[in-house]
């Protein structure tokens, strides 16, 4: 599902309207139509029906005029309240205007204290207010009378429907500018926006509702936007089926290097995520002294013991036999509770020289390339990055406030850079691949924020890798799953205790309930 910005959500109704010859008045109609399903259903159980509509100046109030006609039409008390002087409104927000100027709707016009009283009155005594005040044209924070009115709407404790954006929410991330309407529904016009989904906007959002206005889906496939939503249809889409005359080698063999003395979690956390995720076949390298627990907990996989530079770390010692096994794997992972060490970045660049199968680099192998960058040149194979925010900033010098207000930027920047794909992990974690691609991950909870939560991400991405999906359709399916086993998880132990292994345990649960098997 695709995600535009304003400058994009701009463009396309130029295009609708320039090349595919829509009236713009068309859409507006048709958008105001889509805000008066959602009205009609949430005021049809209630005895007070009367709608407050709050309009901007601009295309938004436009859309709040359109839905006030319809309104009443049906029978529906309205008001209308427009924040500033109806002489300003222009284009096709101004003809709506003049519409239901003509029908007498009752219209006020928000200026002065006095007034701005009068309207939390009638506020008080309405059933559901109507928030049209800005859309995706906001340009600057809110303040003065505005920002009083949405304080008026906020604390009025009234259900709230905004048009397309709560206002006061910027359409390009998230951020609200100065204060922002809490909706209760929004309903979205024509595409997502990116201020829909990232935070904090995604937390004023409410119920979320997509509703088509009649933009021709050519001019969306004309314009070849680059940001997706990872939906459930993608997962379904990139998940191997599996046939019935299959063996586990179908399914391909993983090898992840993880784990050492004091962190031996992260690794059984990471293959046990891969083989829940559908891998046919894992291997682990491990450090002599830590076979024996390894061995005890990881039932399913193998594990290799080599001898040990260092106690408790896999070293290069026997790098002859890594290189061997990783020509037999399909998919590689390196880093989960690896530990920091100077064998490890000598692992690393051997392991980088060597090979050309996929690779993903998490925890301390992101801290092994951010210290020795020298190491990124080395990546030849098709490689998946998972840094957070902090790993991130290690690794690009980037402050992690610059990062968090930046992600997507960043994420792809990176990714185009190092010809990588990225997993810059979050709220909302977003893959970034080499050639500008961008997916957005909205599964997934606070309770995940927990040791190991990361460790097991790897090896889901690991494991689906392994089964052939390419890395970055596997990615953007890891981190969707990842997300859906963790809200399963929560479902069952509530977001405080939740601990990685609960998330493991989900993992069949919430592939089976996302792909049907
Ligand atoms: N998606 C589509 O194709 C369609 C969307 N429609 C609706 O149109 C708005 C976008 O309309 P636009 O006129 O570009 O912008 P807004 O109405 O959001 O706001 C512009 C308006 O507000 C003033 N303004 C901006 N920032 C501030 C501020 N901080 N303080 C005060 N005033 C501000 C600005 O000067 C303008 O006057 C979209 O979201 C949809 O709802 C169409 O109806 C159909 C096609
Ligand atoms: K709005």
């Amino acid at each position: 599902m695709k995600v535009v910005n304003s400058e994009q959500i701009k463009q396309l109704d130029r295009i609708a309207i320039d090349e595919f010859l829509i009236p713009g008045i068309v859409l507006m109609e048709n958008a105001g139509l889509a805000v008066v399903d959602e009205v009609l259903k949430s005021i049809k159980d209630k005895e007070n029906k009367e709608v407050i509509i709050v309009c901007g100046m601009g295309n938004n109030g436009g859309d709040g005029f359109v839905v006030a006609r319809h309104l009443l039409n049906k029978g529906i008390p309205v008001k209308v309240f427009i924040t500033g002087n109806p002489a300003d409104i222009s284009g096709d927000a101004r003809k709506n205007y003049n519409i239901i100027h003509k029908l007498n709707v009752d219209i006020h016009i928000l200026v002065g204290v006095n007034n701005l009283k009068k309207f939390s009155e009638i506020i008080k005594s309405s059933s559901l207010i109507v928030d049209a005040i800005f859309g995706t044209g906001l340009k600057r924070e809110v303040d003065g009378l505005i920002k009083e009115v949405i304080h008026i709407i906020n604390n009025s404790k009234k259900e709230v429907i905004a048009i397309d954006l709560p206002s006061g929410i910027c359409a390009d991330d998230g951020s609200v500018c100065g204060i922002a309407v809490r909706a209760t529904k929004t309903v979205v016009l024509a595409l997502l926006k990116l201020g829909n989904i990232n935070y904090p906007g995604a937390d004023y959002v409410g119920e979320m509702i997509l509703k088509d206005i009649g933009i021709p889906n050519k001019a969306v496939e004309d314009m070849s936007l680059n940001i997706n939503l990872i939906t459930n249809n993608m997962v379904k889409e990139y998940m191997p089926v599996r046939k019935r005359d299959t063996h586990k080698g179908t399914y391909g063999k993983a090898y992840i290097v993880a784990g050492s003395t004091g962190m031996t979690g992260a690794a059984i956390l990471s293959c046990e995520a891969a083989l829940r995720s559908g891998a046919g076949l894992l291997k682990i390298p491990v450090p002599q002294s830590l076979n024996t627990i390894m061995e005890t907990r990881l039932t399913e996989a193998i594990t290799v013991p080599l001898p040990e530079f260092r106690k408790g770390v896999v070293g290069i010692s026997d790098i002859e036999k890594i290189i061997k096994t990783m020509e037999e794997s399909d998919a590689i992972a390196v880093g989960p509770g690896s530990g920091r060490s100077r064998e490890l970045e000598e692992l690393l660049r051997n392991m980088l020289e060597h090979t050309s199968k996929p690779i993903v680099l998490d925890a301390d192998a992101l801290n092994a390339l951010a210290d020795r960058k020298e190491l990124l040149e080395l990546i030849r194979s098709k490689a998946v990055m998972t840094p957070h925010e902090g790993e991130m900033a290690r690794l690009t010098g980037l402050e992690i406030d610059y990062i968090n207000n930046n992600r997507i930027e960043v994420a792809s920047e990176f990714a185009k850079k190092w010809n990588v794909v990225v997993v810059l992990k979050g709220a909302r974690t977003v893959v970034a691949g080499p050639k500008g691609e961008i997916y957005i991950n909205t599964t997934g909870n606070p309770g995940m924020a927990t040791a190991g939560s990361g460790d097991v991400l790897t090896g889901i991405i690991t494991g689906l890798i392994a089964q052939g999906i390419k890395p970055l359709n596997a990615a953007a399916v890891a981190v969707y799953i990842h997300g859906a086993s963790g809200d399963l998880a929560a479902q069952k132990v509530g977001e405080y205790g939740l601990l990685a292994s609960d998330i493991v345990k989900e993992i069949p649960f919430a592939i089976k309930e996302i792909v049907g098997r």
